[in-house]
């Protein structure tokens, strides 16, 4: 009814237009889309011409340098999880400023170590330095050997980094745990289980969707939680058996439950000479660590257990704990680590 009483308006509306003007509707309308179908077309041209430009910035990007035979450390490196660094400072590019400055320390190998200090002190700088991924000075050396004069792939694949939010790649969970094939059924569950997966899943109260080898997994993960995305981050760690695990602290986007799942799983499963550096967001994460490292400004500030920490008289951890409403929990966790 309304369709018809506009169809008939429309007519005459044309007509009234062609009679007083000579100018019929058909042509105003057909005029106007064409108008609109330039406006889109521009619009897109726009669009795609700024896709253009992002290719082109990426294709002007610096490389890396190519890894080169001469860097291939001997096969059974790493043999051990020691990480000495020597006045490493880094910035993001030539010109920019240092946003570490002459950090020298020593991890022994199994030794867990969790990195603290406010936003911006260089927490996250630091565990790019000793993957080369910025611009370094200093020396760096891993398991005895300097990591400037290793591969890239080959320094790149004997550390593993767990991500706050680890990106996957679509396939199945067997796949993204093994891309080359290399290790059997057994081996991969293990990991899963050591990792933690399979007492999330006990205590998930979601019957449905359990996941196994064969779940299939879609691109980046998207399909599974943040707290799954870091448990198969993990047991990926360990079929890889990396000496090095960096692994920086999901808080927000990981619920009590599973943190602790992973925590424990650090704890219980990772082998002795494995060493762990987690960049850590909650005091709780680390109060039991064998040392704990207090960045500022890029400088090392503390490095020492725990306990020892705690005791220092205006110390920068000891205000940390002090100003946290888990002050006595913090001071007992640190305390029954015995370490000083
Ligand atoms: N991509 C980047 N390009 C240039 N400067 C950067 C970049 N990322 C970080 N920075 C700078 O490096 C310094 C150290 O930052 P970093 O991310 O290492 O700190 P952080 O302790 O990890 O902080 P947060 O707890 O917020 O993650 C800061 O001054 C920061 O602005």
């Amino acid at each position: 009814m309304f369709s018809a009483g506009l169809a008939a308006y429309l007519v005459y509306f044309r007509d009234q237009t062609a009679a007083n003007t000579g100018f019929s509707l058909n042509m105003a309308v057909g005029f106007s889309s064409l108008i609109l179908w330039w406006i889109r077309n521009l619009n897109e041209f726009e669009v795609q011409g700024n896709s253009l430009e992002r290719i082109q910035g990426y294709l002007k990007i610096e490389q890396e340098p190519k890894p080169v035979p001469e860097g291939e450390p001997p096969a059974y490196w790493p043999a051990s999880g020691e990480v000495r660094v020597e006045n490493l400072s880094a910035r993001y590019s030539a010109d920019g400023p240092k946003v570490l400055k002459n950090v020298s320390f020593t991890i022994k190998s199994g030794e867990r170590i969790g990195v603290v200090g406010r936003t911006g002190s260089g927490k996250s700088s630091l565990t790019l330095s000793l993957l080369r991924c910025i611009l370094t000075e200093g020396n760096v050396y891993y398991d005895s050997l300097e990591t400037s004069k290793i591969n890239l792939d080959a320094l790149r694949s004997s550390i593993t980094i767990i991500p706050q939010v680890p990106e996957l790649l679509s396939g199945t969970l067997r796949q993204n745990l093994d891309p080359f094939d290399q290790y059997d059924d057994a081996l991969l569950n293990g990991a899963l289980r050591a990792a933690g997966l399979f007492s999330l899943q006990e205590q998930s109260d979601e019957d449905g969707g359990k996941l196994s080898l064969d779940s299939a997994i879609s691109s980046g993960g998207s399909n599974l939680s943040v707290g799954q995305r870091q448990i198969l981050a993990l047991a990926r760690a360990i079929v890889r058996g990396s000496k090095l695990l960096i692994l920086d602290e999901a808080t927000s986007a990981i619920d009590y439950k599973t943190d602790s799942i992973i925590q424990s799983s650090l704890r219980n499963e990772l082998k002795g000479d494995v060493t762990l550096i987690t960049v850590a967001h909650r005091l709780q994460t680390i109060m039991d660590a064998d040392k704990i490292m207090v960045l500022d400004a890029g400088e090392v500030l503390e490095f020492d257990s725990p306990k020892a920490l705690l005791q220092i008289e205006g110390g920068r951890l000891r205000s940390l704990v002090d100003e946290s409403n888990d002050r006595d929990i913090l001071y007992q966790m640190a305390n029954a680590n015995g370490k000083v």
